[in-house]
């Protein structure tokens, strides 16, 4: 995965801006040998798929994409379907290689960038305290001790809401979007793109325009704060009203949009909910160790940009909320368990 993120990063190779060093030998070309390793890497994906097919020859239950797909193209007479590519019957199955890929590009796509911002609002928040405190109060007035909120409490959370939009604005994972290739001569507001040019949204430069955003380098969740207006998370295909544009725009808009919001959603309004995290204190002055988000050394480089590991305690809000979250440990091991996978209590 990491030299995945390294490879992709948009401008990390000089044969990215000058196409003609394309033509050099590998002796002078490392980012071949990048490349090169980039797929073995993914060689772990068709580990993953010969583990799932194994589970089926041996009759062991498993749902999801990959055995689904894989029972069902063994139904249609394609049980054993090695190579990359997709067949020519009019059908198209995928072969080993393109499912293996296919599944992994759902899981690279949607990890990495999902993680980050769980792992970035975890910063922001502790870095500004009065805001994590707000969230906390909407928290126990919304929800209380008894429950772990829910999707459906997203409207009645509007400052977590905020403080989640404002996360993704200030620090988007993708922060200098996602390269795309230009099908043919295009002009863009007088500059001539000519076809086959690299072409990348500048997704931080558009998060930080001040006529959109007032003070675009501060973490303002008050921007996104609206308590009577129905909540729209607002980053629809919409390109010129959205609250922020993390998933990028046009035909290769994120199709994992919503999946993604909602689980960043639930994680940390779960997070919020039941776990008191906190910076740990300098032992001579006191004051919470951080590192600085103004500063770009606090940040992973790569295609997706992370803080890099900062120290943070967690503990349960109290008793009664750590009780709650043991007991729906409890009760999602049963749902693993119907999707096959080892559980850890009975
Ligand atoms: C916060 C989390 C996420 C962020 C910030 C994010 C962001 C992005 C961005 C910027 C793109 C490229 C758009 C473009 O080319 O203009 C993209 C594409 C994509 N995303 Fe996400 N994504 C997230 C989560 C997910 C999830 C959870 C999934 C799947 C389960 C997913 C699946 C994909 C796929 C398959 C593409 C490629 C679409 C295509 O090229 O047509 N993403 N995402």
């Amino acid at each position: 995965m990491s030299v995945f993120m390294h490879a992709s990063e948009p401008g990390n190779y000089l044969a990215d801006v000058f196409p003609i060093l394309r033509r050099l030998p590998d002796i002078l070309a490392p980012w071949r040998k990048e490349g090169r390793r980039m797929h073995e890497e993914m060689g772990l994906w068709g580990k993953l798929l010969d583990e799932c097919s194994s589970d089926i020859a041996k009759g062991i239950a498993r749902t999801g994409f990959v055995s689904d797909y894989l029972r069902a193209r063994a139904e249609a007479g394609l049980g054993d379907l090695p190579g990359n590519g997709a067949t020519d019957d009019g059908v198209g199955w995928m072969r080993d290689k393109f499912l293996a890929y296919t599944a992994a590009s759902v899981l690279e796509a949607g990890s990495d960038s999902s993680s980050t911002v769980m792992f970035s609002f975890i910063l922001f928040m502790l870095s500004n305290p009065d805001a994590l405190q707000r969230a906390r109060e909407e928290m126990d007035r919304v929800i209380g001790p008894d429950r772990m909120p829910g999707w459906e409490d997203e409207d009645r959370l509007p400052w977590l809401v905020a403080c989640i939009k404002e996360t993704l604005r200030i620090r988007p994972p993708f922060i200098s979007g996602l390269p795309h290739v230009a099908e043919e001569d295009d002009v863009y507001n007088g500059y001539f793109i000519p076809k086959g040019s690299m072409v990348i949204g500048n997704v931080y430069g558009i998060h930080m325009d001040p006529a959109r955003y007032l003070n675009p380098s501060m973490f303002d969740p008050e921007r996104f704060y609206n308590a009577d207006s129905g909540l729209q998370w607002n980053s629809g295909p919409d390109s010129q009203n959205r609250a922020n544009y993390v998933f990028g725009w046009g035909r290769r808009f994120c199709i994992g949009k919503h999946l993604a919001e909602a689980s960043v959603f639930i994680v940390l309004a779960r997070l919020v909910w039941g776990v008191d995290f906190y910076a740990p204190a300098d032992s001579h002055t006191g004051m919470p160790i951080l590192p600085d988000v103004k500063d770009e050394a606090s940040w992973t480089d790569g295609l997706v940009s992370a803080p890099k590991i900062f120290s943070v305690g967690f503990k349960p809000q109290s008793e009664k909320h750590a009780e709650v979250i043991r007991r729906s440990y409890v009760d999602v091991q049963a749902e693993w368990e119907a999707m096959g996978q080892p559980v850890d209590v009975q």
